[in-house]
């Protein structure tokens, strides 16, 4: 930091603004177009990216108006990425920092991670780039069949394992202090560094102006301390006066940082998570869990939960405005939802939800919801095909009367 501050505000803001829209390697990337910020030291020649960042900061306006009464909505669009989800914006740099210690013929043999599905997609892509091999550890079949078959296709050691992600992570942790396999979940501050870049990219998106409120889903954690960090760093070097308060939103099934705020932050206690749709946020015993309660306190944070049904119905609903979200932002949309009810959130102040993964990952539970297939849930927004006969008849009769319907709604 105090090497970045013999620069000012103004000169930072404009040499990331400089680099907007430029396929200048390696500034084409949302990541690395904040290279002084993230790795300094390291050779452009040496960095492994697909030109990740740069994700679409999306004005939720339809869905803030018809559902929670806000003109001030916004979604950033994380997961529309070279791997589907935000872990490209820590992948990159640490993948990049393994070709650097490979070629300084240091003894890294592969790279590992435990993961619940999005990590592990991100890891083999940006290592088979590189020609690095990668090791994942997923418990077996609790991921989405697309996230299954990301490492698979990238070439990766995939083990399928008999545990939770928790045992998963116990275990990728003991193995790698046995082997030289470099350890890439979050706890690994090379992730984070890169991660963080997406909050920096949402103040330039907004033209250097602070929102009000940023939310994001939680799980192993990593990702609500990278976007304090992000913020944090603008505040410091002068590119913005205040930092937004923030929402961790987890899943009532995986909800160990909600009990631990509920208690007013008494003695964490990790749990077994159950399952949920939000099957990327399935964590029990977060690793980042110290810095996450430091960021959450620094910024004056809240933390919220969503029922299996609450997050469903939101991402139905978001799904129903023109986005195909995952159901970890159905999540994030909850925690929204609540907090405006609860009147904590006004209807002008600006927010974003931050979208972590592509939705195209977890179609399944999309077609759970929409088939009304889920034992116990109403399924309210649900939005089931009509079967008809190939007769033209036929067609006329339901077209008809779904156009009637449409006339009594409009
Ligand atoms: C899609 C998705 N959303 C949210 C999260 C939560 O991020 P973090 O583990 O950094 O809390 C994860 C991974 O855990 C994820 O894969
Ligand atoms: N959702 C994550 C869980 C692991 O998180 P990490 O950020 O510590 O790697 C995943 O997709 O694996």
């Amino acid at each position: 930091m105090e090497a970045l501050k013999r620069f000012d505000g103004a000169y930072w803001r404009d040499l990331f603004d400089s680099r907007v829209g430029k396929s200048t390697w390696p500034y084409g990337s949302g990541v690395w177009s904040k290279k002084e910020w993230v790795l300094p030291e390291i050779d452009d020649d040496d960095i492994v990216s697909a030109f990740e960042g740069n994700s679409n900061l999306f004005w939720a306006e339809r869905f803030g108006e018809k559902f929670l009464g806000m003109n001030d909505l916004w979604v950033k669009h994380c997961g529309i990425s070279h791997t589907g989800s935000f872990k490209d914006l820590g992948m990159t740099v640490l993948v990049s920092q393994v070709n650097r210690l490979r070629k300084m013929k240091r003894p890294v043999v592969g790279v590992g991670c435990a993961s619940t599905g999005d990590t592990s997609a991100a890891l083999s892509a940006y290592c088979a780039s590189a020609g690095i091999p990668s090791i994942v550890f997923l418990p077996a079949n609790k991921i989405s069949m697309a996230q299954l078959v990301q490492p698979i296709a990238n070439g990766a050691f995939v083990l399928s394992i008999d545990t939770d992600f928790d045992g998963c992570m116990k275990l990728i942790r003991e193995i790698t202090a046995e082997l030289p396999i470099y350890l890439a979940n979050s706890l690994n501050s090379l992730r984070l560094e890169g991660q963080k870049t997406a909050a920096i990219e949402i103040l330039q998106q907004f033209d250097w102006q602070v929102p009000d409120w940023v939310i994001v889903p939680g799980g192993n954690l990593g990702n609500i301390y990278a976007f304090y960090k992000g913020f944090k760093m603008c505040q410091e070097l002068g590119l913005v006066d205040r930092i937004p308060r923030m929402v961790c939103a987890q899943a009532a099934n995986a909800n160990p940082l909600y009990l631990h705020y509920k208690s007013g932050w008494k003695d964490f206690k990790p749990m077994t998570a159950s399952t949920t749709f939000a099957s990327a946020i399935q964590i029990g015993d977060p690793v980042s869990i110290d810095r996450a309660v430091y960021a959450l306190k620094k910024c004056d944070g809240i933390v919220e939960e969503a029922t299996e049904e609450e997050l469903m119905d939101a991402m139905a609903q978001a799904d129903s405005t023109g986005m195909f979200i995952c159901p970890h932002t159905g999540v994030a949309l909850t925690a929204l939802f609540k907090l405006r009810n609860r009147g904590v959130i006004a209807p002008t102040d600006r927010t974003v939800v931050v979208s972590t993964a592509h939705g195209l990952k977890f179609t399944q539970s999309k077609i759970d919801y929409h088939s009304k297939a889920i034992p116990d849930m109403a399924c309210r927004f649900s939005n089931p095909p009509v079967e008809v006969k190939a007769d033209f008849g036929a067609v006329m009769d339901v077209l008809k009367s779904y156009l009637g319907s449409q006339t009594l709604r409009s």
